[in-house]
């Protein structure tokens, strides 16, 4: 220890002087100057050469100490003066933060490849079935040794899936399963196996593993196992922990075991704290996510492989057992252990929460092969029952029929979220080898050839279920909002295309109102022109007073319609006319009945009331004259609608006289009329009309009815023509006059319109 001190203060000196931060002693300033550094030991050896006493030597170590401390105190603030810049420099920090990129970029890649080779290992189990069977063969017991009793299993080495049963006739029965484990096949060699579908339990997938078989063919030995030989149900959590722990960089997850019995239809928690108290009732509920749930079982949460044993050994303590002839110790139930595994991606965020069931069925057995009496008999009804319920649940599920009845038992209820088409299924067929059993092995193998036969589809991963349900509920929620929409919209086109078809319809008709207006207007100019030649070849006073009237007309006619105004569009379409206007007086006059005398009269009176006459609007006069031939026919056809009167006797017996037209005459009678007798004045309107043939005659033969827009044209005058009814022939016989309607230019000169 001294040689050691020796060697190293020297050098701490030599820093210290070196820095001149703390100078030496007087002492060793006088060593240093015999040219030889003196450490502070040797210091004290010289001391103890030179004889000094204990207590300067004393005082000498304490103010080193000091000295070291002091020492010690620079070096650490030197030391952290060091920065790992300068320490390491520029190049070596650019170069570490690259690693620590390259680095994250890796991590990055493992996990997609650790994803893919997740996807791609279900992928495997997928080809391989969900539904997965393994036959396991127990070896022969004392009892079956000591009888005598021979294998009647054969296996081939070579074949891992396939076994032989020699019947009693000697024959053998072929049967193929996805592995098979002879008697000599270990719980490790099983689980070897079982391991690929247990952990598709911490991907999502919900997994089922059963062992079926007949009383003491080591179903219970297969699943749960002894202390020296655990079983699938212990290995199967100690791997789960193991892989959540190889997982927790990248996932989180939750376990929670559930232990339960269906005893004679009924359902026992197996994990009650005391087993003293009445128990619970338990029945199998869906949730509103769509799982099957047993309210109010106990559901435990586990950490470690050492807590899980305990649990298990619990559970199985209080399973309920029998004594039968096959079996010492009997299982008289069907032993449910539920792993529900909660998963959370660390990296997502995606969550997912699974079930895995480790099912020991109690033994499959037929009443008559074991003798069972009173509690014992009941009990194997039961099993068998939900046995056949569990047969029938496989039944349907490989004929893929659209209903599989689950709810026929307690067992294939419970299971039935973890045993159907989403899941992954491994079956344990348990068999023995004695001869004994042959009958039974053989029952066990057929049904376990059946399940096989069952073609799943792909294993679907099972997210949470509460998360599942707000999803759906969001999803149904946006699926009514989209239906609205759709709703919305359509009436929304509808309504626009409705719209389009009225504006079309309302331009449509303004043009159509424009037209008419126009069409109108052109009438009424070309009308009026024709009305002033018709006037023109009358006497000098009829020139003169048709200038006059002219003139008049200029002024006091109503100007032609103009370019039509923007109209409000019109709302709706109405067949309705206008109202009528009321009935006016009808003057109806004929020359031939005047004399001279009243004709002057007449003139006057008419040249007095013109004015008057004019004023009023749309006033109706009809009158008449009798213009020389060759006027009539020199006449342009007016286009309005005309009145012609003619001198008839008999014009109650003419079948063009309107009913209107009658009454108006009758009418007019007693009114002041330029015919003597009203009833010789024959109106002809073309208000009311005759027959068709009538009306044609009469048009043919009147060559002053002239083309109206509401008629149609009026047809040519042929001499050749010679018409046949008798109307017709009297009205060709008679002179036409020509008396236009609302002409009420020319009202104010009616005395023009007298023929000379
Ligand atoms: N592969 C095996 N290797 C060694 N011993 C086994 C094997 N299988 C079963 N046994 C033994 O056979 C006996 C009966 O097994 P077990 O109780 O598991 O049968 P079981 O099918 O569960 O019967 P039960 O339906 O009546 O409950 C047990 O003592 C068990 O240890």
């Amino acid at each position: 220890m001294e040689e050691k001190s020796q060697d190293t203060l020297p050098e701490k000196y030599e820093i210290v002087t070196d820095h001149e931060l703390n100078p030496p002693p007087s002492s060793d300033l006088e060593l240093r100057k015999g040219g030889k550094t003196i450490t502070g030991s040797q210091e004290i050896l010289l001391d103890q050469q030179r004889g000094l006493p204990l207590l300067k030597k004393i005082d000498a170590m304490s103010t080193t100490l000091q000295n070291l401390k002091k020492e010690r105190m620079i070096l650490s603030d030197v030391v952290k003066g060091i920065s790992a810049e300068s320490l390491l420099g520029s190049d070596v920090l650019s170069s570490l933060q690259i690693l620590g990129t390259e680095h994250e970029t890796l991590k990055k890649k493992y996990l997609e490849e650790s994803s893919e080779r997740k996807r791609l290992y279900n992928e495997v189990i997928e080809l391989k079935g969900n539904i997965r069977v393994f036959c396991r063969c127990r070896p022969l017991n004392q009892d079956e040794i000591a009888s005598g009793s021979s294998s009647v299993v054969e296996f081939d080495p070579s074949q891992e899936t396939e076994l032989q049963i020699i019947c009693s006739d000697s024959s053998r029965k072929q049967f193929k399963f996805d592995h098979i484990f002879g008697p000599k096949d270990n719980q490790e060699a099983v689980f070897a196996q079982t391991s690929p579908v247990v952990t598709s339990v911490l991907d999502g997938y919900n997994v089922c593993i059963f062992a079926y078989g007949q009383t003491g063919t080591g179903k219970t030995f297969t699943m749960e196992g002894t202390p020296e030989n655990r079983g699938v149900n212990y290995r199967t959590l100690e791997e789960l922990f193991r892989i959540s722990k190889e997982r927790c960089s990248t996932m989180k997850y939750e376990l929670f075991v559930s232990m339960l019995e269906v005893y004679n239809e009924k359902i026992r928690d197996l994990l009650v704290e005391n087993p003293n108290q009445p128990p619970k009732k338990l029945e199998v509920k869906q949730a509103a996510e769509g799982t099957q749930e047993v309210p109010g079982l106990v559901e435990a949460r586990v950490y470690s492989t050492d807590e899980v044993w305990e649990l298990l050994k619990t559970g199985s303590c209080a399973r309920s057992v029998g004594s039968t002839n096959a079996n010492e110790l009997s299982s008289r139930s069907h032993c449910l252990l539920r792993i529900t595994v909660k998963g959370e991606n660390l990296i997502n965020g995606q969550r997912t929460r699974s079930h895995l069931w480790l099912v020991d069925l109690a033994g499959s057995e037929r009443l008559g092969r074991i003798e069972v009496e009173g509690e014992r008999l009941k009990e194997s009804q039961f099993i068998n029952k939900s046995l056949s319920a569990l047969g029938d649940v496989i039944s349907a599920l490989a004929s893929k029929t659209a209903h599989i009845p689950y709810r026929n038992s307690k067992l294939t209820h419970l299971l039935q979220s973890s045993l159907g088409r989403d899941c992954k299924t491994l079956m344990f067929v348990q068999i023995s080898p004695s001869a004994a059993d042959l009958g039974e092995t053989i029952c066990s193998l057929n049904f376990a050839s059946r399940v096989r036969g069952i073609e799943h589809g792909p294993a679907r991963k099972q997210g949470d279920p509460t998360e599942l349900f707000k999803y759906k509920q969001m999803a149904e929620k946006l699926k009514q909002d989209e239906k609205e929409t759709k709703k919305l919209q359509d009436s929304l086109q509808s309504l626009q295309l409705r719209f389009a078809a009225r504006e079309h319809l309302c331009r449509n008709l303004q043009e159509k109102v424009r037209d008419l207006e126009n069409q109108l207007a052109e009438e009424r100019k070309a009308r009026l022109q024709q009305e002033t030649k018709a006037a023109a070849p009358f006497t000098k006073s009829s020139v003169l007073a048709s200038q006059q009237l002219g003139q008049k007309a200029a002024t006091q006619k109503k100007p032609p319609l103009g370019p039509s105004k923007p109209r409000v569009p019109l709302r709706g379409i109405t067949n309705l006319l206008p109202p009528p206007a009321p009935l006016r007086k009808t003057g109806i006059t004929t020359f031939a009945s005047i004399s001279t005398e009243d004709r002057e009269n007449l003139s006057k009176k008419t040249t007095a009331t013109s004015t008057r006459t004019l004023m009023m609007p749309r006033r109706r006069v009809s009158i008449a004259v009798r213009p020389p031939e060759t006027t009539t026919t020199q006449v342009e056809k007016p286009k309005r609608r005309i009145s012609i009167a003619t001198l008839r006797p008999e014009s109650h017996l003419n079948p063009m006289m309107t009913p209107l037209n009658r009454s108006k005459n009758v009418g007019d009678m007693g009114r002041r009329s330029f015919a003597k007798d009203a009833r010789m004045v024959r109106r002809v309107s073309r208000i009311f009309s005759p027959l068709p043939g009538l009306r044609n005659a009469a048009a043919e033969a009147t060559p002053v009815v002239s083309k109206s827009k509401f008629l149609g044209s009026p047809p040519t005058q042929t001499s050749s023509w010679k018409p046949k009814h008798p109307t017709v022939v009297a009205l060709q016989k008679r002179h036409f006059i020509w008396s236009p309607l609302k002409l009420r230019g020319l009202k104010n000169d009616r005395r023009s319109l007298q023929p000379s």
